[in-house]
């Protein structure tokens, strides 16, 4: 029997969110507003900021709204499976927990990995877990199980180290590995520039950093003799751009399934997939990095194509579970929820994020059984149309 997601809309009619005060919002712009009333000024202009005048992040939201669904009557879809498979794992949802760094500072008690790894486990849906964690990897594969987790890496310079990273994260019990490409170098945020606050953000999570024998093993001094030393280890743990000449050694570090994070041109799906890696990632950072780009959904039928059956991973703009349902049917093999899971966790801590995700899921359900569609498969490019017109 397949979980049924849309019965988070009966739950909620007889009671289930009864007991909170104020309820849950149920919808994004409401989860928006409140998040951005209950973080701290810094915190809120770091994770709903973006790169220049934010417009790619807008048009990320705004490429959904330009398809839409054909419904199919007398489909008699009264069992959906949203179950999707990916490297040999049966996971019950196609969506997962985009990496987030310094997410843990979203929650009150500034320990929101571990809050996020509770919310996988408790769901089913996947964590991808950020190197720039506030609590060591080993902790938020601890609270994760027995839920599948990824580990995301942001490849510092020092090979040995990476290494090690990726070991430690193999060892701890994560499923694949998530190499993110387009974030070498931070892009032009004029939030965090405004509030001038992002050295002390990250400053908060390099635990994975702190508790790497490999990479104390290069310090002259201990974090512990020297906290002011956090903001000197960024320069060796950051900003250093992977090439392609990289990926051979990549490869050859870890058995798991390799991905490619922040793939949006065909050419360069196709050159991975070459390279022996397991997985396109299609995102542009929900417009963090490089303003002015494409919106993600845009690049994304093309991406699949290049891919040439490789898995894809999607995320950039997903706000709804219509918007799971468009990118699936562009061919997205599983779709990220970013932003709007480190809201619910600032807003109510796991559960926060628990009532975030089923309300993604319960509408991607609910669409799926009005117009029809009763699994991920039948999702294909076909079932959508442009939006000719309308606002
Ligand atoms: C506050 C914040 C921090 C992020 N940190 C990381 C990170 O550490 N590693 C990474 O690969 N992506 C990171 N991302 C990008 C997300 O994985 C994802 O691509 C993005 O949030 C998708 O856009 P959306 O949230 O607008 O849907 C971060 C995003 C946000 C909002
Ligand atoms: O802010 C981000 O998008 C991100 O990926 C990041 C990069 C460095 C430190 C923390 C987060």
């Amino acid at each position: 029997m397949n979980p049924r997601f849309g019965d988070y809309q009966n739950d909620i009619y007889s009671g289930g969110l009864h007991g909170r005060v104020p309820p849950l919002p149920m919808a994004f712009a409401e989860l928006e507003a409140r998040a951005e009333a209950a973080l701290p000024p810094s915190i809120w202009s770091y994770v709903a900021g973006g790169a220049g005048d934010e417009h790619t992040q807008r048009a990320n939201v705004a490429a959904f709204r330009r398809w839409g669904l054909l419904p199919r009557m007398l489909a008699g879809a009264v069992e959906r499976d949203l179950h999707v498979d990916l490297y040999g794992m049966r996971l019950p949802t196609p969506i997962f927990l985009a990496p987030i760094g310094v997410v843990g500072l979203c929650a009150q008690d500034g320990h929101g990995d571990l809050a996020t790894a509770r919310a996988a486990a408790r769901t089913g849906v996947p964590m991808i877990a950020s190197t720039f964690s506030v609590d060591p990897l080993e902790d938020v594969a601890g609270e994760l199980a027995p839920a599948p987790g990824f580990f995301q890496l942001y490849t510092p310079a020092d090979r040995d180290v990476a290494e090690s990273l990726i070991h430690r994260a193999e060892a701890a019990g994560f499923r694949a590995l998530v190499v993110t490409l387009d974030t070498w170098v931070t892009g032009w945020r004029p939030r965090d520039l405004s509030t001038a606050n992002f050295p002390q953000l990250r400053g908060h999570c390099l635990a994975n950093y702190t508790t790497d024998p490999v990479f104390r093993s290069r310090l002259a001094h201990t974090p512990e003799d020297d906290p002011q030393a956090a903001t000197a280890y960024w320069a060796r743990i950051f900003g250093n751009p992977l090439t392609w000449d990289d990926l051979p050694w990549l490869r050859s570090t870890t058995d798991l399934p390799l991905l490619l994070k922040g793939i949006c041109h065909p050419d360069d799906a196709r050159r991975a997939a070459d390279a022996g890696i397991d997985g396109v990632y299609c995102s542009n950072h929900g417009g963090r990095q490089a303003n002015g780009g494409l919106p993600a959904l845009d690049v994304l039928p093309e991406v699949v194509e290049a891919a040439g059956g490789l898995p894809v991973l999607f995320d950039s703009g997903v706000r709804s579970g219509a918007d799971v349902v468009k990118a699936l049917a562009f061919g997205a093999t599983a779709v990220g929820i970013g932003r709007p899971y480190a809201y619910g966790l600032a807003l109510g801590g796991a559960d926060g994020i628990v009532h975030v995700l089923r309300t993604i899921l319960a509408e991607a359900d609910l669409i799926m059984a009005v117009d029809g569609y009763p699994t991920v498969a039948d999702l294909t490019p076909e079932t959508l149309r442009p939006v000719v017109s309308g606002s």
